[in-house]
Formats: C-alpha cells, structure tokens, sequence
C-alpha cells in the first residue's frame, strides 16, 4: 500500500487545491500510475461527479439486484488483509496495483534473493525481527484452547470493507477479545477499538478472554515480557511499565481461523492505531501449521541497492511468534494460500473418550497491548468525522530507523470506498502521548 500512498502525496503536492482520493486514484489509473501527468489531467478537469453515498451496513442491507446497480469507489485498507475476495462482480476491476506499483530500477548487479525456510528459531531470530518459540503451553491448555476456539470461530465473521468500487471479504474468519483485567476500565472506549477491527462495522461489546485464553495469555504475559528484556528497546516503545508493571500488558486478541489451506492473509503490516510505534504483538498458533511468511519493505533511498528476502517461517501447533518492536515498521506479513497442508491430530480428544478427530484448521491468536497513551478517544478524526489509522512510514526510514508516522482517513473502508484526503504527521510531545522509552532515557 505505501506505494500507492506515496504517489497519492505526490500527485497531491503537485495540485493547487486539495482533491479526493478517490479522484487521485481514478487519474492514476487514466496516467497508468504516472504523477506528474495525473496531476495535469487533474488541474484541466472538472472533479468527478458526486455519487449517493451509503454506508455499509446500508450497502449491505440493500437487495442484490439494487446492490448490482449501486457503483462505489475508492480503496481503504484492513485492519489486516490486503487478500480478498470481491463479494460481487460488477465492471471488471483495473488491477490498480499493477498500475501503481512501478519497480524501482534496481541495477542489475544486486543479487535476487531466493525465499529462505526459517524453521529453526535461531534462524528466525538471525533473519527477522521475530522470536520463534516451540510448544509454549502446556499441551493439555494448548488443546482444549484450540476447542475452545474452534467451537467459537463457527460464530466468527469475515472482515467487510471497500477497495475502489466493491466490498470485499477477508479470506478467514477473525474475532476481537478485549481482556477484562489489566487495563480494560472502560468498556466504551474498547467498543470503538473493537469497531475499528472490523473495519468500522457496529459490534456488540467486544467479549472478554475465555477461560483457557485467559490461562494462556499469562504465559505468553510472562514470556513476551522475559523476551523484550533482552532486546534494543526503540525511543517510541511505551516507555511505562516501572515498578510492578510487566511494560507489556496483553489487553486485547484479535483472533483467526483459517479453514483449509486456501484461507490466508495477505501481505500487511498492522495498522499501530491503538498500540502506537514499535508495538509487540505475540501470535500464539493452534492446530494444523501454516506457512507465516515475512519480507521486508525496503526504503526508497535503499531500493535500487538491494532486494527484499521472503523468510517463510512454519507455524506449528503451540509455537509464539512474537513480533518485536521494528517488526510493523519494517516488514510486510502474510499467511499465503497453501496447496498442501498436513491434517492436524489433536493430542487429547474434546471429550473425555471421546474420538480424536483430525482437522485442517489452523486458529491464531494475537495478543496486543493497547497502549494507554493511544487510547481510542485520544484518535485523531479526519475530515470525514471518523477515527483516522495511524501507519507507519514505511518506505522513508532514515538510518534504518522509522520515525514518521502518518495519521490518514480510513473512513473509506466503511462508506462506500469514500474517504478524505487526510494527512496528519504523528507528533508524539505534541498530542501529549507518552511516556515513552527515550524519556526514562533522558532523565
Ligand atoms: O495468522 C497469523 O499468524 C497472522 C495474522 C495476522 O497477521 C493478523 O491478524 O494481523
Ligand atoms: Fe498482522
């Protein structure tokens, strides 16, 4: 996506009033990607004519046939998935990426990387900025987790959101926990997060940690905390966490199941709206292995120099990922699609005597610390009146270090593809947010 957002500043910067998104994106298209000439045909045309605007859930009630003739735009991103399935045909769709995506010219002389397998933790730690850990919990909790969640997934939804004129569907089923200790105080605000994992779908409260998650968590607690002892810590990371407190306190799960080897998650990096620079999420997996696959962004200035490497990590039942500070801000992940898949034998049955049932599901569960200073009430709006994603930007790391990060308009995803065109740099002093770890440093 930081393509595409980079040539969307661009063609901004090249114009003397402000434009939408959508009317950037449809020039873009026209100029197959080139800016300067999308700038020009922008400056001599009259805008875009304005379309009836519905939001989702309106777009979603509507009967099939008014839905056929109804023609939204634009393009938002998940809160995870850029994989997706249109949920209709209309018009056949431009492959937009292709159009904006314009290889940078790499001299011939940089060598092409071929994919490396990393199925040994120390080789995960070498390469990527992740810690591999084999059988975490205790297989007994490990298993009746796995129940438990397989029971619940049947009830979870996919993800629903714009991209340019269609919604479309995550290709898995995914669920948002908010944890009722450890700093959920105030069950408002966490609605909003939960909101905004679905793409700004209404949800019911979101519901606390079962039992077994609730078991599990603590270890995973304990172990991301242990972990994140031993690493660089980054001047952004949440810089609380003195006296009794772990620092890393896992507050929400967002949950998936992926049914089968088709089901994946396309390449993204997390949206840090609620959980801020250089967040840790721990991802602890449950039944059959899926391939977890990571390639770094690599910047602008550094792109004709050298290639990225995909690193393709297997999941085992019971492994952690963690996901150290750096990890959102300079990889891309992603669960590709699988032809082959093993079958997952549980090792306990559901039931006392009962009988063991393979499966070829694989559930995740992503622990996340919300952080206190970006609490959902404390979330810039844009001009559309909706809370705005905070991204980090990717491609402009100086010295191999982030340090800009972009407040942007998400309202897209929910409104028929239509958002605002609003930018706003994070400045951390300045929206009072903090502490952070450069300030324990100072003083
Ligand atoms: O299934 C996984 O391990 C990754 C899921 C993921 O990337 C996400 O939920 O953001
Ligand atoms: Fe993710």
């Amino acid at each position: 996506m930081a393509d595409t957002e980079t040539l969307l500043v661009l063609v901004q910067s090249l114009l003397d009033s402000p434009r939408s998104t959508e009317a950037i994106l449809d020039a873009l298209i026209q100029c197959d990607g080139d800016p300067d000439a999308a700038a020009n045909r922008l400056s001599h045309n009259s805008p875009a004519k304005k379309r009836r605007r519905v939001d989702l859930n309106g777009w979603l009630k509507q009967s099939p046939a008014k839905r056929a003739k109804e023609s939204p735009p634009d393009p938002p991103a998940s809160p995870a998935a850029s994989t997706s399935r249109p949920l209709r045909d209309t018009k056949p769709v431009t492959d937009l990426m292709t159009v904006l995506r314009q290889p940078p010219k790499i001299e011939k002389t940089v060598p092409v990387l071929p994919p490396m397998t990393l199925s040994m933790p120390a080789l995960v730690a070498e390469h990527t900025p992740c810690t591999l850990r084999h059988s975490v919990l205790p297989p007994d909790l490990a298993c009746k987790l796995f129940y438990t969640m397989m029971d619940a997934a049947g009830q979870w939804s996919r993800n629903k959101w714009w991209l340019f004129d269609r919604v479309v569907e995550s290709p898995h089923r995914t669920a948002f926990f908010a944890r009722r200790t450890n700093g959920i105080d105030d069950d408002d605000s966490w609605q909003e997060a939960a909101q905004f994992w679905y793409n700004g779908r209404m949800t019911d409260v979101p519901p606390v940690f079962p039992p077994e998650m609730e078991e599990a968590c603590c270890i995973v607690e304990n172990l991301v905390n242990k972990e994140m002892k031993t690493r660089h810590r980054f001047p952004l990371e949440w810089g609380g966490g003195t006296g009794g407190d772990p620092g890393w306190r896992a507050n929400v799960a967002a949950s998936n199941c992926y049914e089968g080897g088709k089901e994946s998650v396309g390449f993204h990096s997390d949206h840090l709206t609620y959980l801020g620079p250089y967040t840790t999420i721990a991802s602890l997996s449950l039944g059959t292995s899926r391939v977890f696959r990571l390639r770094e962004v690599i910047p602008t200035e550094e792109a004709k120099s050298r290639r990225a490497r995909t690193f393709n990590i297997p999941l085992s039942h019971n492994s952690l990922t963690i996901m150290h500070a750096s990890c959102q801000e300079k990889f891309k992940h992603s669960i590709p699609p699988q032809t082959v898949i093993d079958m997952f034998r549980p090792p306990f049955p559901k039931s006392p005597g009962g009988a063991i049932e393979p499966s070829s599901c694989r559930v995740n569960i992503t622990f996340r610390f919300y952080r206190p200073d970006f609490r959902p009430n404390s979330i810039p709006r844009c001009k559309c009146g909706v809370p705005t994603i905070l991204r980090p930007d990717m491609k402009n790391r100086v010295d191999g270090k982030t340090d800009r990060y972009w407040w942007t308009c998400y309202a897209g995803a929910q409104n028929e593809g239509k958002g605002c065109n609003f930018w706003q740099l994070l400045d951390m002093a300045g929206e009072g947010r903090g502490p952070v770890v450069a300030d324990g440093l100072q003083g």
